[in-house]
């Protein structure tokens, strides 16, 4: 059992939260993955997810937009609070959280469809029709992913054709045409080399000044580098949660300093 801080989270985010998680718990069928979770997510910050294989990080993320939901067996119980909304509840629409909470994830995963078509493809799900207003978004999702003076004149070829850096960048613009508020990164740079890690580092940077972000890493680096905020996770619980400097610096938890200093893994 781990002892628990509720008192430091409560306390230490004088930025209005993006998303609340209130006494979050998740079951793969009957395994007991996420253990009474509760977190803010700050909002227009870069939060990080950190913490030993197999501890929940990504099944913690996949609440967030409802990915669970696409498997039998799978379980919530408890509150995801967004403009104090419970997106976890069963009035709400799994494709409509889809849309404010977008997901770019570890390998890039584009459709077998040209460049354009992988942009536009949030939009024709949410009925769009207006050729000029798809070609509008699509563009500035493209140019918002720092892809578009690449692929400006082959947006009809497939997005196979694109490197995996590039196709990382067109999964975010897909992302990122829904306007959604929250983006989940599951580690997105794990099957890139340090050139296209560095691009989508810079990107994510870029994006936090309109979107909250919410990020898994198994990089202390990355974290260090790119999130405002930290949480630790172990054995399905948070166990810790502050600013990323605190984190790194003077951790409250035995656990965190050891995960963070790379003698747990
Ligand atoms: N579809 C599933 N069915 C049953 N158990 C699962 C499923 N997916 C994950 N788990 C279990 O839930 C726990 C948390 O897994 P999760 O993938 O969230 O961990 P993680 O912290 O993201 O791990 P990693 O860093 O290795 O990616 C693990 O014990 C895992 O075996």
């Amino acid at each position: 059992m781990v002892e628990k801080n509720s008192e430091q989270q409560s306390n230490l985010i004088a930025i209005e939260p993006k998303a609340e998680v209130i006494n979050l718990n998740f079951y793969y069928g009957s395994f007991h993955a996420l253990k009474n979770i509760n977190l803010a997510i700050p909002e227009k910050q870069v939060t990080a997810l950190i913490g030993p294989s197999g501890c929940g990080k990504t099944t913690l993320l996949r609440c967030f937009n409802r990915m669970h939901d696409l498997y039998p067996g799978n379980r919530y119980e408890g509150e995801i609070l967004m403009d104090s909304i419970n997106i976890l509840g069963r009035q709400v629409d799994p494709i409509e959280v889809r849309m404010r909470v977008s997901m770019v994830f570890q390998k890039p995963n584009p459709f077998p469809k040209s460049i354009y078509e992988n942009v536009a493809y949030g939009l024709r799900v949410r009925g769009e029709k207006k050729r000029s207003l798809i070609d509008e978004k699509v563009e500035d999702s493209l140019k918002e992913a720092a892809l578009w003076d690449e692929v400006k004149d082959r947006l009809h070829e497939s997005a196979y054709n694109l490197s995996g850096g590039q196709q990382q960048r067109l999964c975010i613009a897909r992302a990122l045409v829904t306007d959604p508020e929250m983006i989940l990164f599951d580690e997105p740079t794990s099957a890139l080399d340090p050139i296209a890690t560095s691009s989508i580092e810079e990107l994510v940077s870029e994006l936090k000044k309109r979107v909250t972000i919410l990020i898994v890493t198994h990089s202390m680096q990355q974290a260090a580098r790119l999130s405002d905020f930290t949480a630790f996770m172990y054995l399905g619980e948070m166990l810790e949660f502050n600013k990323t400097s605190i984190m790194f610096s003077e951790p409250s938890h035995k656990q965190t300093r050891e995960y963070v200093s790379g003698r747990i893994g």
